[in-house]
């Protein structure tokens, strides 16, 4: 594949981003492009809206994995791209457009030149929500082309092209996501003594909140409570009877995970009381921890060596993947790939370059040829 057509498809591509596990078109548009480039050597197989493509090796003693995530963002896009989506509200703003495009390029030429290891790509929806990682690799589909190996990337808005970068252990933190309805009694806005106002009891806990990472967790574990949404009442002069609030929790250590809902929960309970109200809570989808095994990042390092591509040790992050469920089965690592864009990932403007699709895929590319060669 030209760097054309690498554009081309990533454009077409993020002109339809889909929620997780309605990505229909996005299922539709990659068998298209897979059966393009099949032959006798290449098996594929669907999973709910994900796609198996199986690239037999020449003389195989083993399966190496290679996963890209397919899904989108409910998010508004605000780039002024001629070829921004076409589905209002959603956008590819965490980059998976580059995932899947980098991902149908390494595949073209592993078809054209395969290697003697089995090569599996794996598309796999609903990485942003509800989680297709865990579902996927439990599936049947899944479990008849298990790979030995396996890996994955992500773009890196702040990392300049033509670098890549990574570490071994811990490289995401665990996550889980947070869902808060409140229920109290609305009336009329000139009279709150009469009224259990839902927007000041959903405001008061959102701040709160906070202080469960400052103040009821050891200062050395990394956590966030982040809310990202917040909706109540639905009118200017009504005082809303109920409010919502969505968000996520990250931590580095699995088990802070536990005592952060704790103290959601205490929490919780005395926000019932004061507020005389009540709330429930639903924690949504859970990720494991990223955590990268030394051996394969040293591999990868390695193959890097004699191609442009440089490579940059990377420090832990906050933000989560569903590839941690997929690292704790099957050993590995992930990276991440600079695309240089002013605007960070699950930004309304994210812009990464384009130049960094041909990077991404000669990065899979190399690594791929040189632990299944051998
Ligand atoms: C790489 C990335 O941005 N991943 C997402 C994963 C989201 C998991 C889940 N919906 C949650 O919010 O907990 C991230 O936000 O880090």
């Amino acid at each position: 594949m030209t760097a054309i057509d690498l554009q081309t498809i990533r454009r077409e591509l993020h002109q339809i981003p889909e929620l997780g596990f309605r990505e229909e078109k996005t299922q539709k548009y990659l068998l298209a492009k897979i059966q393009e480039m099949a032959t006798d050597r290449v098996e594929v197989r669907t999973w709910r809206t994900g796609i198996l493509v199986h690239v037999s090796g020449t003389n195989p003693t083993k399966r190496i994995g290679f996963r890209s995530d397919i899904d989108g963002l409910p998010i508004l896009e605000d780039t002024g791209f001629d070829f921004a989506s076409t589905h209002r509200g959603q956008m590819h703003a965490c980059g998976h457009d580059f995932h899947m495009t980098i991902a149908l390029a390494a595949l073209n030429r592993l078809i054209e030149q395969p290697v003697k290891d089995d090569v599996l790509f794996i598309f796999q929806p609903a990485e942003e929500g509800p989680g297709g990682a865990k579902p996927m690799i439990a599936s049947e589909e899944f479990l008849a082309w298990k790979p030995d190996t396996i890996f994955a990337l992500h773009i890196a808005p702040e990392l300049p092209v033509g670098q890549v970068s990574s570490k071994s252990g811990l490289l995401f933190a665990n996550t889980s996501e947070l869902f808060l309805d409140f229920k109290g009694l609305g009336g009329h806005a000139a009279y709150p003594h009469l009224a259990k106002d839902m927007t000041v009891a959903a405001s008061n806990f959102v701040v709160q909140a906070q202080q469960i990472v400052s103040r009821r967790l050891n200062p050395l574990d990394g956590s966030v409570v982040t809310i990202g949404k917040m909706e109540s009442g639905f009118v200017q002069n009504a005082i809303a009877e109920t409010a919502r609030l969505e968000g996520t929790i990250r931590t580095t250590e699995a088990s802070s995970i536990i005592l952060v809902k704790e103290e959601l929960e205490r929490l919780i309970k005395g926000f019932e009381i004061a507020y005389d109200c009540q709330i429930n809570v639903d924690y949504g989808a859970n990720y494991y921890q990223v955590v990268n095994e030394e051996k394969y990042v040293e591999l990868f390092k390695t193959s890097l060596e004699n191609t442009g591509i440089t490579y940059v040790q990377a420090s832990a992050a906050m933000t989560g993947e569903d590839f941690g469920d997929m690292l704790k089965e099957i050993p590995g690592f992930m990276f991440w790939l600079g695309v240089n864009s002013p605007y960070g990932l699950h930004h309304a403007k994210l812009t990464p370059d384009e130049a960094a699709l041909s990077v991404g895929a000669e990065a899979v590319e190399t690594y791929i040829r040189s632990i299944g060669s051998v």
